[in-house]
């Protein structure tokens, strides 16, 4: 059908429009040039019954990343991906290395929406002059493109890309890698010491199902957080910073870390665990904190050992002798105390931060401080407003006690589950110890042999509450028989002194 004289022809016009199209660019003044491009474009379009809608990578005077072009990605990787041929795999996820895949460049998917099919596809175009080239990061300017039939102009323009934006913010939401900063110190290159986020992947398995505490006050907790999470418009309304305190205290091995996590799982937002001692002044303080990004929980674990906070409401003369009583017997004590005469954050700073740095920043944040001795602190520190939230993280009770069955031995119910009950109603234990007792030592472990370590713990538990409650009152005991002996002593010699002044 096709002969060979055919296809020379064809080869030889095509030549030719390729040699007249590069003597056009060579040969013609670029006003000319843009003149015909414009009329060839209007002429073709008069006859393209198609749509085109360009949405560049980088958008506004200052070039920064266009939130619809990340949203138009996110949700093309998510929904398109899987029918797109040329793919390319742009970074890990997360630590299980599962690749992130998306179009290549040049490549076309389709589609559908409400039964009408559009095209997108994504491409590039390099900049002519790069050395004028302004644009960040990034050599080519990435565009992703849509085409669709003109007789669906109202239905695309106003519902279709309303969908895609919001079906791809929703899913960098779901599918953000949360990340969990520390501040450490570090010198540049002139000396200079200033403290820096870096960060790691957050990956803590707490939720509040694995947490074990009563029902009631998790639901409450969770509750709060929720209303937290989507108040922005009551927090605009009454003119407050979109922020939240919470003051986590109780004994070591309650859950205050674990809750932490389990708040962070909840809610999607990535933790900073500030380090106080490590942070120089106010002014690296507040820098610190500016830098937090939106959907985040700033923590300041065991506030009452960062910072000489509370000493500066003390009396001088019995703060500082009491700590330096401890300093000579405890070198620990001295060398935190060294630790901390390195920072100068003063109570007056961290209140700052916390009751309005963030107004100018936007965005919601949640701060938590943690302690195991919540009388210790300023009253100032932990008032209501600042720290909005007091929750109080306590022994195990025998509900906490079902949560870790459930979590360490696959268990809700078992015989042994009554005398748990009962010994719960009359000692004290972490839950931290709990867990330690039910801890399986080897793969299909008979749950029966964590329940009677528990037991045998909680017993030794309740031996050791009564010994010490024995001897604490024996002392009393002592003490109040020895003041009234001493009293006794100073009565009989003033009633000698009366004698003698008689006589
Ligand atoms: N309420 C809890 N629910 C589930 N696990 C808990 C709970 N409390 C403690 N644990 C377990 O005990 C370990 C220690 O708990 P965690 O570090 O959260 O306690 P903490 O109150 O922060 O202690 P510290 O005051 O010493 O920092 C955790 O790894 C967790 O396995």
């Amino acid at each position: 059908m096709f002969s060979a004289e055919m296809f020379t022809g064809f080869g030889s016009a095509i030549g030719g429009l390729v040699v007249m199209w590069a003597m056009f660019q060579q040969y013609t003044p670029p006003q000319l040039q843009q003149h015909v491009e414009r009329y060839t474009h209007k002429l073709v379009n008069l006859f393209n019954p198609y749509i085109r809608i360009v949405f560049p990578e980088f958008a506004g005077e200052k070039l920064k990343h266009s939130e619809v072009y990340m949203a138009i990605q996110n949700y093309l990787k998510e929904n398109a991906t899987a029918r797109a041929k040329w793919l390319k795999a742009d970074a890990v996820r997360d630590s299980s290395q599962s690749l992130i895949l998306s179009m290549d460049d040049h490549e076309e998917v389709t589609d559908v929406f409400e039964g009408v099919k559009v095209r997108w596809s994504s491409n590039k175009t390099t900049p002519k002059n790069m050395s004028l080239s302004f644009y960040p990061m990034t050599e080519d300017r990435r565009f992703y493109q849509l085409t669709f039939h003109q007789r669906h102009r109202k239905l695309i323009t106003e519902s279709y890309v309303k969908h895609i934006l919001t079906e791809g913010k929703a899913i960098a939401i779901k599918n953000r890698q949360r990340k969990l900063y520390t501040n450490n110190p570090s010198q540049n290159w002139f000396g200079y010491k200033q403290t820096k986020w870096s960060h790691v992947v957050f990956e803590h398995p707490a939720t509040f199902e694995t947490l074990a505490m009563e029902p009631n006050k998790k639901q409450e907790i969770m509750n709060d957080l929720k209303k937290f999470s989507e108040g922005k418009e009551y927090y605009t309304k009454v003119g407050k910073a979109w922020k939240r305190g919470y003051l986590l205290y109780g004994p070591p091995g309650t859950g205050k870390s674990t809750m932490i996590a389990a708040m962070a799982n909840f809610l999607n937002y990535n933790v900073y665990d500030l380090e106080l001692t490590a942070v120089k002044d106010n002014t690296e303080l507040k820098k610190l904190l500016i830098e937090t990004s939106s959907k985040s929980i700033i923590v300041i674990e065991d506030i009452d050992c960062s910072l000489d906070l509370t000493g500066q409401r003390k009396t001088k003369e019995k703060g500082e002798d009491d700590d330096d009583d401890d300093e000579n017997d405890n070198p620990m004590k001295k060398m935190e105390k060294e630790e901390k005469k390195g920072s100068k954050v003063t109570l007056s700073g961290l209140l700052n931060f916390i009751d309005g740095i963030w107004s100018s920043c936007g965005g919601e944040r949640i701060i938590i401080f943690t302690t195991n001795h919540v009388d210790k602190l300023d009253p100032a520190l932990i008032r209501r407003g600042r720290m909005d939230k007091h929750i109080e993280m306590s022994y195990c009770c025998f509900e906490a006690f079902k949560v870790l069955a459930r979590n360490y031995l696959d268990i809700d119910h078992h015989p042994l589950f009554t005398t748990i009950s009962g010994l719960f109603d009359k000692t004290k234990i972490t839950p931290a110890d709990v867990a330690e007792n039910l801890i399986p030592k080897s793969n299909n472990e008979d749950p029966e042999i964590g329940l009677r370590n528990l037991i045998q713990a909680l017993e030794a538990a309740e031996e050791l509450e009564v010994r010490n409650k024995a001897e604490e009152e024996a002392r009393a005991k002592a003490k109040k028989e020895e003041q009234e002996k001493k009293g006794n002593g100073e009565m009989e010699e003033v009633k000698e002194i009366g004698k003698s002044d008689k006589k």
